[in-house]
Parts: structure tokens; C-alpha cells; sequence
């Protein structure tokens, strides 16, 4: 007879008691751990997307563009993308200056469509930006109070909108050249450190960045508009010749410095002003052929208002007409010797310049061209990518194109606004002589040169740089990470999880004791 195991139960149980005590006491820690990884490394949880406007207002119109981001990610490189843009009707804020009072009411239209694209609860934390370009610094030269009323305007209605009003002001060409050197190259992803760059997901336009740049590069950017022109990029000269012509960034981490220069009255709308001044010259009567124009293509301009202009005002001189008679001739050769004499080259007191004695260090890598450098080569389907076309070519087809005659390219396209279908011609012309003649690329380095409208969904523009600077989106340092990779997390998650399943899974067993282990357990 077995004799009853009486003595032997209570050490039995205690050993039981202590394993139980234990795995309480592991799957409490476990069950901390799981919590508090999970808690570090999503923080902050909810997505939560913020809003900002701003307004870009040219000399040739006002557009008004809707970003947005992830809150959490405000200053990660490539979050903030262009939602929403609204061409404000009627000219640009500087051609209020006759009725400033009404510069404001013509913004009305692209608010009201920012109120609709915004959820309402977070119109009064979006801010809004108006910034003025080259059409205001020129009547802001030719009639300072009827600026200051016009920017008054403008402000008034922004500040009667439900947003954020952050001010409207004149920003200066350095400025203007500085936020589109950043908005290209944020947008492009070159800002990324290399790490980033290989976590980035493949997609199309990951193609075009390929081009545009080798790893840690940036791209320079080429801006055309109505009244000026911006050439930034990164020059690794040491030493600057012109102080007014550099600044210095330190963005994620990494130090910049980058040259810029923005020249008035070289947009295209003030360079053909220009032209035809130096034209007004030497005509001999109200009649002027006009190479840069189609032949049979005829266009009348009051003389009146002319020289009033600061781009003209130089050459003002008397003449015994009012009006004068542009007569379309259609000649590439002539059109090209014509505007050349826009770059003064005679005189530089720098190692290398530009035109007008305005310092111009190397050209280095490649170059983003947009705003009129787009429109107008994708006009000419001269915007080919990711293989830009070489320089002879592009000429050719500028040439052949000005040689149509105008009622053969009004009837091709006869769903282009005749302003910007008769000036293609011209304009053409007047880029390749910009950057040939003006800035002196050259058939070797024209393929650097890449002409580009959007980025993804984000027009290329100054406007996106100037919201991510004044709304702190690019900090100096590289943002720090979370706290583990994305891979070490989940590993620890998985151990963690482990460890609590087999805790579990051990205590009922214990506390079930099924009969094949019973004897083994203790
Ligand atoms: N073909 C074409 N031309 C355009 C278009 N939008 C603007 N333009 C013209 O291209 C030139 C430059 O336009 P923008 O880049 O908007 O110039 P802006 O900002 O008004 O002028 P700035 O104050 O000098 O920057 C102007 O002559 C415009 O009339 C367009 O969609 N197509
Ligand atoms: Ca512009």
C-alpha cells in the first residue's frame, strides 16, 4: 500500500505559488514594455493635417495656392504638397494702381474657394501670406503711395477672410530667388539625408530627380516672370566677389551656400518693353517691323504711358506720334541680334559676370527652369524629359516657329489666348538669348537645364519655400528619428509578444496541471 503523500503537498504548493508569482510578475513587465515601446515610437498618435495659403502676387496676376501636411510630420523634407491654386481674374495687384481700393475685392473669388477646400473648424489656424513680386517693386519706384495703397487693399480683405492673416508685403528678388532655390529642391527631395533618399519610395518622378541630380546635390533654379528673373544656385566658390549675391543656409542639417540674383525689368513682359524702347529710338515713323513678331501679325501701342514705365523711363524721348504700329516680320536672325542688346556685356568689375556688370560666379549642375521658362518651351514641346534636347535643336524649332505665318498659327491653335500665342515667338527668342547670351550656357551644359511647371502635385514657385520658412518647417538640424528604427521595433514587439504568450501559456498550465505533465512540473 502506498502510504498518503501527506507530508509532501504543502512544499508542492508553495513552489507552485512562487512560478505563479513569477510569471505575474514577467507579464506585468512584458505587458509594460509592449506598452511603452508602442507609446515612444508612435507619438504623436493622431493624423491631424494642417493648412496654408499663400499668395503670389505677380506682375502679370495673382494666384493663390492651398498647402498641406500631416501635423506629426511638420518637419520631415517633402510633407507639405499643393492642394489647391486659383487664378485671381483681372491683372496682377500693380495694376490697381489707377483704383487701389480694388485690389483687394478681386482676391475675393480664390478665398472664398480656399474656405471650400479648407474644413471650416481650421480656417481661423491657417495662416495666409500674401507676397508681392516684381510688378509692385516697379510701381513701387515709379509712385510709392499708390503701392502702399494697393498693399493696404489687399491687406484689408485677408484680414476680413476667416484665416490666419500673416501679412502682405513686397518681397525682394533675393528673397524671390532664395524661396524658389528651396521650394524646387524640397520638393525634388534633395534636402534628404542619403538614408531617407533609399527608404523613399520608387516612384515617377523619382526619375526625374534622378536626372536632375546626382545623391546629396541640389538643383539650381532658372524663374521667368512678367517683370523679373531669378537665377539661384549653389556655388562652391570660397570666396564671394559680391556679398549682396550670397547667402548662407543650414537646412536638416547640412550647410548651404548659395548664390542668387533676380534682375528687374528682365521678366519677358518688361524685356519686350524694353525692346521696344531701344526700338522707339531709331524708327523713323509710327510704322515698326517687328522681327520677333509672325508676319502678318500686327499689334497698336499707345506711346503715352510708355516711358512712365522705371524699365523704359531711360530712354524716354520725344516723338511725334501717339500711338505706334507694330508690323510683324517673322524673322529668327533679326529678333535674336535685336534683344542680344538687352545684355549689356561691356563692362564687368568681377572675375565673371552675367550682363549689366552683375557678378555671376561658375554655373554648377543642374538647373530647375520654370513659371514663363515652362510655359512658354512647353508650348514649343521643347520640354522633353528625362532627355533634354540639345541646344541646335531647340533653336531650329524656335526658328521654324517664328517663321509661321500669323493666321496659319492663329488657325493651329486657335484655342490659345492670343496674348500669349502672338508673344511665343518673342519669348522663345528671349529665353535662348537669357541664358545663352545673358547667363553664357552653352550646347555643353544647356542639357543641365531642365524646364519643369509641377513637381508632383506642387507648382515650382517661390511661394511653398516662403510658407516653409516663415512657418518654421525646415529646421537647421536634421529632425531626430524615432527612438528605434522601424525594423528593431517591430523585433521587439515580437519578443515582447513572445514572451507574454508563453508566461500565459505556462501559468494555465500550471494551474490546470494536465495529467501527462503533472509529474514532470513537480
Ligand atoms: N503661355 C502662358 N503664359 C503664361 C501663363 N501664365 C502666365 N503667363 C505669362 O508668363 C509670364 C510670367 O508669368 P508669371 O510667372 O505668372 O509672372 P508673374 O509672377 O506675374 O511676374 P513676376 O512678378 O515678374 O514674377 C507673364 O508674361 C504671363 O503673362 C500660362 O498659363 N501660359
Ligand atoms: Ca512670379
Amino acid at each position: 500500500m502506498d502510504e498518503p503523500k501527506v507530508t509532501g503537498t504543502k512544499p508542492k504548493m508553495s513552489s507552485t505559488r512562487m512560478i505563479l508569482l513569477i510569471l505575474a510578475f514577467l507579464s506585468t513587465l512584458a505587458v509594460i514594455a509592449l506598452i511603452a515601446v508602442a507609446v515612444t515610437q508612435n507619438q504623436p498618435l493622431p493624423e491631424n493635417i494642417k493648412y496654408g495659403i499663400v499668395l503670389d502676387a505677380g506682375s502679370s496676376h495673382t494666384n493663390l495656392y492651398v498647402y498641406e501636411w500631416p501635423a506629426e510630420k511638420e518637419n520631415d523634407t517633402g510633407v507639405v504638397k499643393q492642394v489647391e491654386v486659383c487664378k485671381v481674374e483681372g491683372p496682377g495687384i500693380s495694376g490697381y494702381s489707377h483704383a487701389p481700393e480694388k485690389a483687394g475685392p478681386s482676391l475675393e473669388q480664390c478665398l472664398q474657394q480656399a474656405k471650400e477646400v479648407i474644413p471650416s473648424a481650421q480656417h481661423k489656424e491657417t495662416p495666409v501670406y500674401l507676397g508681392a513680386t516684381a510688378g509692385m517693386r516697379l510701381l513701387r519706384l515709379q509712385n510709392e503711395s499708390a503701392a502702399d495703397k494697393v498693399l493696404s487693399s489687399v491687406g484689408n480683405t485677408l484680414r476680413s477672410a476667416p484665416f490666419n492673416f500673416q501679412g502682405a508685403r513686397i518681397i525682394t528678388g533675393q528673397e524671390e530667388g532664395a524661396y524658389g532655390w528651396i521650394t524646387i529642391n524640397y520638393l525634388l527631395g534633395n534636402f534628404k539625408q542619403l538614408i531617407n533618399l533609399l527608404r523613399a519610395e520608387t516612384s515617377g518622378w523619382k526619375k526625374l530627380l534622378h536626372s536632375l541630380k546626382s545623391l546629396s546635390e541640389t538643383s539650381g533654379a532658372l524663374d521667368l516672370g512678367g517683370a523679373s528673373t531669378q537665377i539661384t544656385f549653389v556655388s562652391k566658390e570660397l570666396t564671394s566677389e559680391s556679398p549682396e549675391n550670397q547667402l548662407y543656409f543650414r537646412l536638416y542639417g547640412k550647410d548651404y551656400q548659395v548664390y542668387t540674383h533676380s534682375f528687374l525689368c528682365y521678366g519677358k513682359d518688361q524685356a519686350l518693353q524694353q525692346k521696344l524702347a531701344r526700338d522707339l529710338q531709331t524708327v523713323e515713323n509710327s510704322l515698326l517691323p517687328d522681327p520677333c513678331f509672325h508676319k502678318g501679325y500686327e499689334r497698336t501701342i499707345n506711346i503715352s504711358d510708355f516711358f512712365k514705365n522705371p524699365c523704359t523711363s531711360e530712354k524716354k524721348t520725344q516723338l511725334p506720334f501717339s500711338q505706334l504700329y507694330i508690323k510683324g516680320e517673322g524673322d529668327y536672325q533679326k529678333c535674336r541680334e535685336n534683344i542680344q542688346n538687352l545684355f549689356d556685356k561691356s563692362n564687368c568689375p568681377y572675375s565673371s559676370c552675367s550682363f549689366n556688370g552683375i557678378y555671376l560666379p561658375p554655373l554648377q549642375g543642374d538647373f530647375g527652369a520654370f513659371s514663363a521658362f515652362y510655359f512658354v518651351m512647353n508650348f514649343l514641346n521643347l520640354t522633353s524629359e528625362p532627355n533634354p534636347l540639345a541646344l541646335n535643336k531647340v533653336t531650329s524649332t524656335i526658328e521654324r516657329f517664328c517663321a509661321r505665318p500669323w493666321q496659319e498659327v492663329k488657325t493651329a491653335y486657335h484655342h490659345i489666348k492670343e496674348k500669349y500665342l502672338s508673344e511665343y515667338c518673342f519669348s522663345g527668342i528671349y529665353i535662348l538669348s537669357l541664358l545663352e547670351n545673358g547667363y553664357e550656357f552653352t550646347e555643353n551644359n544647356w542639357q543641365m537645364i531642365h524646364f519643369l511647371g509641377k513637381i508632383e502635385s506642387s507648382d515650382a514657385g517661390w511661394t511653398l519655400g516662403y510658407m516653409l520658412n516663415l512657418t518654421n518647417m525646415i529646421p537647421a538640424e536634421e529632425p531626430a528619428g524615432p527612438p528605434l528604427s522601424h525594423g528593431s521595433y517591430v523585433g521587439l514587439m515580437v519578443l515582447c509578444s513572445l514572451v507574454l504568450v508563453s508566461v500565459l501559456l505556462f501559468a494555465w498550465l500550471l494551474l490546470h496541471k494536465p495529467k501527462c505533465l503533472q509529474k514532470g512540473i513537480v
